[in-house]
């Protein structure tokens, strides 16, 4: 069995899959995560990320690992661990791009491709591009000013910024993130993680 929750950036994607994929007791894979190190790797590396060859060759050379732990996600490259540096604001700038080359779209796709069922999968093309043979599939939404205020408990810049920010990405995205046609939509504004967590778990149960 496959879950698929997408959606567009800090509309509670990876919280929503940790509680779904802990209920059901099942991992969920984050794929994000593995967008977000390639971006980190280039950077580190001194790479220009508009440019998908180089960034190609030398993820080839410094292999990436993800491993889907239910209680969170983490990433590896080699011996060191990737998770914490992640989630910075320079990756977040980064990140689009490296996503729309369809070399690395490819590179993400068959390592989540590979993983052994059941889990719940995260993103924003699982339920379409990815696995659009999943059982089930959701997809989450939220205002920008809601999940700005959310992500500015995560981060150290001011709303506005991140809130634009957000609405930056949501467009150099905009390529990947569209609801599958079998996929329920939830617009998070209004609820509280737990009632999303267990509208999902209801549906996947039913
Ligand atoms: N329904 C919700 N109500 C309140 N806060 C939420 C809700 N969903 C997620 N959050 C919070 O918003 C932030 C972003 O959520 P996250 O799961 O990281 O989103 P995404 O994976 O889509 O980027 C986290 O701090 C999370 O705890
Ligand atoms: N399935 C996916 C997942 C992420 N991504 C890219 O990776 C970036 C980071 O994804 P994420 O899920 O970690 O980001 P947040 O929504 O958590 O902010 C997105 O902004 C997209 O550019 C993608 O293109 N396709």
């Amino acid at each position: 069995m496959i879950v698929t929750i997408d959606g567009v950036a800090a509309s509670g994607k990876s919280s929503v899959s940790g509680g779904v994929a802990r209920a059901l007791g099942i991992p969920y894979v984050s794929s994000g995560l593995l967008y977000r190190a390639a971006t980190l790797l280039g950077l580190d590396a001194g790479l220009d990320l508009g440019d998908p060859g180089a960034l190609l060759a030398h993820l080839s050379t410094h292999p990436v690992r993800l491993e889907p732990l239910a209680e969170g996600n983490r990433v590896w490259q080699a011996d060191r661990e990737l998770t914490d540096d992640l989630h910075s604001t320079r990756v977040d700038k980064g990140v689009s791009v490296v996503a729309a080359h369809p070399q690395v779209r490819a590179w993400v796709d068959d390592q989540l491709r590979a993983l052994p069922e059941p889990f719940v999968a995260e993103g924003r093309d699982m339920g379409t591009a990815v696995f659009p043979h999943a059982q089930h599939k959701f997809y989450l939404t939220a205002s920008a000013r809601i999940r700005a205020q959310r992500r500015a408990k995560e981060r150290p810049d001011d709303i506005p910024d991140i809130e634009a920010a957000l609405i930056r990405r949501d467009e150099l995205d905009a390529n990947q993130i569209a609801p599958a046609a079998d996929a329920q939509v939830l617009d998070t504004g209004p609820m509280t993680l737990d009632e999303v967590i267990t509208t999902i778990l209801r549906a996947v149960r039913a």
